[in-house]
């Protein structure tokens, strides 16, 4: 584990961190997301999954731009457990909340990075029974680092290959909060 850091150096964090997407430039991309989402689920009684943590911010604002019946759940995976790259293990903290044998699935996270976290999940899907499993991220990384043979769905918007916290995403563990997409100097 990494040190603990102090008010001090979080605020100095952000206060020299680049801002990459601004707050309309996030609400445009939740817009269009939700009308795409609609266009291709509205009919099929979802469930809705966050992926926690960082899926819930970005969910709670997706949720409420679509206007048709679903059910929501969650579901916590983590690979980065407070540090700034991954772990060699994804950890279960808590399984999906709601079943899903038979059920379109939806599951909506922060970030589309190295893609292991949302490999590991649709694959937990399909294993308990979904009937066809859809992704959404706010934000897709972009570098070729990716996972292979994982795409998702729906991507808000994309990103420069570095370090990014706000809107659900984290930098150590703070920062989610933070009302824009940033990036930690330096990273
Ligand atoms: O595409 P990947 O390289 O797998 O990374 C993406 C995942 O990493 C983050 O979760 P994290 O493991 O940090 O857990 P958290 O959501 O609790 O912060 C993020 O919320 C995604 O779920
Ligand atoms: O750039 C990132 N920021 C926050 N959490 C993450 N999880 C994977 N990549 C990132």
């Amino acid at each position: 584990m990494t040190e603990t850091l102090s008010r001090e150096q979080l605020n100095t964090i952000m206060e020299e961190a680049d801002l990459l997407k601004s707050q309309a430039e996030v609400d445009a991309a939740l817009d269009s997301l939700a009308v795409q989402i609609t266009e291709r689920l509205s009919e099929t009684m979802p469930v809705v999954y966050s992926i926690m943590n960082g899926g819930l911010v970005i969910a709670g604002q997706l949720l409420t731009r679509l206007n048709f019946p679903l059910e929501q759940g969650y579901m916590h995976a983590t690979r980065y457990r407070g540090e700034t790259s991954a772990q060699s293990d994804l950890q279960w903290q808590a399984p999906p909340s709601v079943p899903m044998e038979g059920r379109t699935v939806l599951i909506i996270d922060d970030i589309f990075d190295e893609g292991y976290t949302l490999e590991a999940v649709i694959e937990a899907c399909k294993a308990q029974g979904a009937a066809e499993v859809l992704t959404a991220v706010l934000v897709n990384k972009q570098h070729d680092r990716k996972a292979p043979g994982v795409s998702v769905d729906f991507v808000g918007l994309e990103v420069e290959d570095r370090y990014v916290f706000g809107y659900g995403m984290d930098y150590r563990g703070y920062w989610r909060n933070a009302p824009g997409i940033y990036a930690v100097k330096g990273l």
